[in-house]
């Protein structure tokens, strides 16, 4: 089984955890990424029973339209009842890091909002310690230098994404060689510093359930 046949399998199972929440008439909060697609392509058939989805960037919000499926403002929608997303890398605690399509900022105020989390992913994004995925951090453009001296100073390795502008009008420095130990604390750490929109790292609001494709089948993970 290949990368993208796992992908559409852990899909294809994360349909299976919506569908009454679908059929309830709530909203679903929608990810981005190869993997977020093959669930948005596997949503289509369900156009007319989605109420509406918020999107967390607007690449999802666009393949969401071209399936007909309705995308809402997060501000008109109150919490969201459940949240699908994939992930770079993730810890079996299900603290994840994500943000290598650039759209972490927007997903973590979507999985902050959403009731649940579910997490697809195939296997190879399952480690025993985050970091070996550079960590991603989104950075307002004038703040870019001064940012990538504090990570210095945090043991990090920054390395400007060239080109890349986020959905938020920002820029994202990927930090290498960072060894997180203690996720909670690096996400706060690195939140922290002047000019950081947010990064990459989700462990003050992990998943709550991680679908992992292996060739075995679909597996579920809790923390
Ligand atoms: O910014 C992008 C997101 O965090 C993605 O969810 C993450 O990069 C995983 O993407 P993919 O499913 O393409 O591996």
């Amino acid at each position: 089984m290949d990368q993208d046949q796992l992908k559409k399998a852990v899909a294809a199972a994360a349909i299976e955890e919506v569908k009454s929440a679908i059929l309830d008439g709530e909203i679903i909060g929608i990810g981005t990424g190869s993997t977020a697609n093959q669930f948005i392509d596997l949503l289509a058939p369900y156009r007319n029973e989605i109420k509406g989805t918020v999107a967390s960037s607007e690449a999802s919000a666009q393949r969401l339209r071209n399936h007909g499926i309705e995308v809402l403002d997060l501000n008109s929608t109150g919490d969201i009842a459940v949240y699908v997303d994939g992930a770079d890398e993730s810890n079996h605690r299900l603290e994840l890091i994500k943000g290598g399509g650039a759209a972490l900022t927007r997903e973590k105020i979507v999985a902050a909002a959403s009731a649940r989390f579910i997490c697809i992913a195939d296997e190879s994004k399952l480690v025993d310690q985050l970091g070996a995925f550079p960590l991603p951090v989104e950075v307002i453009p004038m703040a870019r230098s001064y940012v990538a001296r504090e990570l210095v100073k945090l043991g990090g390795n920054p390395v400007y994404r060239e080109g890349v502008v986020t959905d938020n009008g920002n820029i994202i420095l990927d930090v290498y060689d960072f060894m997180i130990a203690t996720p909670c604390k690096t996400e706060e750490r690195i939140n922290a510093i002047t000019g950081v929109v947010t990064n990459g790292l989700f462990a003050l609001r992990p998943a709550d359930l991680l679908l992992l494709g292996t060739p075995d089948g679909v597996k579920r993970l809790t923390a």
